[in-house]
């Protein structure tokens, strides 16, 4: 597995070693050993997530305020855009974003520490999600970040219509995000 830095610290995106022959691949989509010396601790995961969508659909961008989701995301079908926003007062990088492709053909996973705003576009005809967290999910805890928020002014990879579900697209702004009522 190949481990790569990305530009947001905390934020790697695992490149698994994919066997290939004439009966098809095999790889490992999860080892916890490999993946604690990648991430450099131990973590335990408590869900597993998986979700379909069509292509135009934006998920996102999603935290909890308190018990945050560290997630490990991977695309089982299809291809996303997908993004984490630095939300860790005090980090060089608050308040940036950054984008990867995850894809069924690249099988990269996105490893997202609990301090991350995420979310994601679906780009392929269907893009099926499957990711790992490490907490619950609280829906009073939750909450959703504007995904055009001209501050934070993601260049999503938008090829035409967006579908965002009626909660994603009343999100809020990160102009009023409230960083004493965030734990991480
Ligand atoms: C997130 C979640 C949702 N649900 C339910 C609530 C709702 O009826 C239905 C769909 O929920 P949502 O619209 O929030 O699903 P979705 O927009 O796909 O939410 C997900 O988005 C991505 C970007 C993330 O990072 C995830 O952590 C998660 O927030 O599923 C659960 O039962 N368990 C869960 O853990």
């Amino acid at each position: 597995m190949q481990v790569i830095d990305t530009e947001l610290a905390d934020v790697k995106i695992l490149e698994p070693k994919v066997f290939k022959d004439e009966r098809g691949f095999f790889f490992e989509s999860f080892n916890q050993l490999k993946f604690a010396q990648a991430i450099g601790r131990d973590v335990v995961f408590v869900q597993d997530n998986h979700s379909r969508s069509s292509k135009g659909v934006l998920r996102g961008l999603h935290y909890q305020t308190a018990r945050p989701q560290d997630k490990l995301v991977r695309v089982l079908r299809g291809e996303v855009f997908d993004v984490v926003v630095d939300l860790r007062h005090g980090s060089p990088t608050w308040g940036r974003w950054e984008g990867h492709l995850l894809s069924e053909q690249n099988k990269r996973q996105l490893w997202i520490p609990g301090g991350f705003a995420h979310g994601f576009l679906a780009m392929s005809e269907d893009a099926e999600v499957a990711y790992k967290v490490t907490e619950y999910w609280y829906p009073e805890h939750e909450r959703t970040l504007l995904w055009r928020d001209p501050d934070l002014a993601i260049v999503w990879p938008l090829t035409g219509q967006v579908l965002c579900s009626p909660k994603d697209e009343l999100g809020g702004l990160f102009a009023d995000f409230d960083v004493s009522n965030f734990s991480y």
